[in-house]
């Protein structure tokens, strides 16, 4: 999407689906070719959403909280997306990217690489390294949600994926956050003297972070305490 005139383009075209709350699906929205796609999105999101609650809970229990702790700031309504990202063959892979570096911004990505075309990145001591190509392998990715309810003990790493002259390639991640009016906050339990909290509360933090991204600025930046 285009929202101004110096924002630097990814090389990508996105479809983005509502999956959950499922009367929040908009249908009109899901492809109905190839056949079988709403069947078959509609069983994946139902599988992954299973995963994405046994990580928030095993999350929560590696912290010694009650298992909930996240699932409950979250929200019973908390919105889930699916991100199909399509990256074409670019001519100029040193000048453009698939997708710029960002964080994901809700709680868990649960990401379904390519099963050939390498591409994401994930930053570690200043270097971008490989994510590798393990097919039917999901890619488990925390976001700034992640690292605002747990006072920055679980981070959310930057990462981005590059093009690439000979191959296309595509993903679908599928993307868990707050109920969009509702306060998140490090957990309770998580805040104490030696370690203070970190960010202040926020709401909405999707539209936060949403904009520093057009704007090539960190919205973990604009909510420290
Ligand atoms: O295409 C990928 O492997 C990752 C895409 C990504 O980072 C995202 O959709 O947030
Ligand atoms: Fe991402």
């Amino acid at each position: 999407m285009i929202v101004s005139e110096n924002q630097v383009l990814d090389w990508s075209d996105r479809l983005s689906l509502w999956v959950f709350p499922q009367d929040a699906r908009n249908l009109h929205f899901w492809p109905q070719n190839p056949t079988g796609f709403r069947e078959m999105l509609n069983e994946y999101a139902e599988k992954v959403k299973f995963v994405e609650q046994t990580l928030y809970k095993a999350i929560a229990k590696s912290l010694n909280l009650e298992e909930n702790s996240f699932l409950n700031m979250i929200g019973e309504r908390a919105p889930v997306r699916a991100r199909f990202n399509f990256y074409p063959r670019c001519s100029r892979p040193d000048l453009v990217l698939g997708v710029k570096p960002h964080t994901d911004r809700g709680g868990i990505t649960i990401l379904l690489q390519d099963k050939e075309v390498e591409g994401l990145q994930v930053r570690v001591d200043g270097k971008w390294f490989k994510v590798p190509i393990i097919p039917d392998a999901l890619v488990i990715n925390l976001g700034d949600q992640m690292k605002i309810m747990s006072n920055g003990i679980f981070k959310s790493p930057l990462h981005r994926v590059v093009t690439n002259t000979e191959k296309l390639r595509i993903s679908v991640a599928v993307v868990s956050e707050a109920v969009v009016d509702k306060e998140i906050g490090a957990v309770e339990g998580l805040v104490n003297e030696e370690r203070p909290r970190l960010y202040n509360n926020v709401k909405n933090f999707g539209a936060v972070a949403y904009e520093s991204y057009q704007n090539e600025q960190i919205a973990m930046d604009a909510i420290k305490a």
